[in-house]
């Protein structure tokens, strides 16, 4: 991390980490009951700091591709590795812990408990997992995703973009090995939206904090480090430092191709 960085904060939970992809996938596939071949012989490297964006037509398989690399669903095929961790090789109780406690999660509808103030949502990760929040470092992401001020609030309180920036300081509060984000812009309107891309950006060039995130948008997806375009399950493209236009080119040409 870059001294003087607005992240400047000792110990930021990426020291020590084993090195290493932050996500791996290796040959994975997934078949529904019913015979739908969702993903068909994925293999994907995520950097650990890096920011990806997972783009393609719909039912192209990028919410497959994420439920799969974040342990929410088991992979007909292949292998997932999360921080080092195999998940395949982990029972459900071990897999849970794993999400809780490795994965953090952004989702477009924020997903904020209502009943709950600002604070206790953003440490509610925490709490589950029965570890105290870290002052500090709560105190450093409240600032960073602009809610200091707001955490006695309830999420109806907020607007939707600083509802979506709590849930980004939920998703960060455990120090994940990686944040999936899933249409986390979707709900947001144009500008709103950017100040949460900029924050994510924001995320992996000062906190060194590994991004995925699925995405219909190619301006959201031009904030990545590069964007993985699927088709029928499949990674048909892989760009790196994406542009807006040649992006929203490629997935029309998918669309009608
Ligand atoms: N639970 C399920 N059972 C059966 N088929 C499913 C299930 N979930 C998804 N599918 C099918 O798997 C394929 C991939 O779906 P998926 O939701 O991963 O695509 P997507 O690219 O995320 O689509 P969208 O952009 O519309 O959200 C589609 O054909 C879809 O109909």
């Amino acid at each position: 991390m870059a001294a003087g960085s607005p992240w400047a904060y000792p110990g930021t939970g990426q020291e020590g980490a084993p090195a290493g992809p932050a996500v791996e996938l290796a040959g994975v596939g997934k078949t529904y009951p019913g015979g739908v071949r969702a993903l068909d012989g994925v293999s994907l490297t995520v950097e650990r700091g890096s920011f990806l964006a997972v783009m393609g037509p719909s039912g192209s398989g990028k919410s497959t591709l994420m439920h799969c690399a974040a342990g929410l669903d088991t992979p007909t095929d292949g292998r997932v590795f999360v921080g080092g961790t195999e998940t395949g090789a982990l029972d459900e109780t071990r897999r849970a812990e794993l999400r809780r406690e490795r994965i953090g999660f952004v989702f477009q509808a924020y997903n904020l408990v209502p009943s709950l103030t600002i604070e206790d949502n953003i440490t509610l990760p925490l709490r589950l997992a029965g570890r105290a929040p870290d002052r500090e470092w709560l105190h450093a992401l409240v600032e960073r995703v602009g809610l200091a001020g707001r955490l006695d609030r309830r999420p109806a309180e907020l607007s939707g973009g600083q509802q979506q920036r709590a849930a980004i300081a939920r998703a960060l509060v455990a120090r994940p090995a990686v944040v999936f984000a899933d249409e986390p812009t979707g709900a947001l309107d144009l500008r709103t939206a950017r100040e949460v891309l900029h924050l994510l950006r924001d995320l992996a060039d000062g906190l060194g904090q590994t991004v995925m995130m699925v995405t219909h948008d190619p301006a959201a997806a031009a904030h990545a480090d590069a964007a993985v375009v699927m088709a029928d399950g499949r990674i048909v493209d892989t760009v790196p430092a994406p542009d807006a236009g040649d992006l929203a080119r490629r997935i029309t040409a998918l669309e009608v191709g």
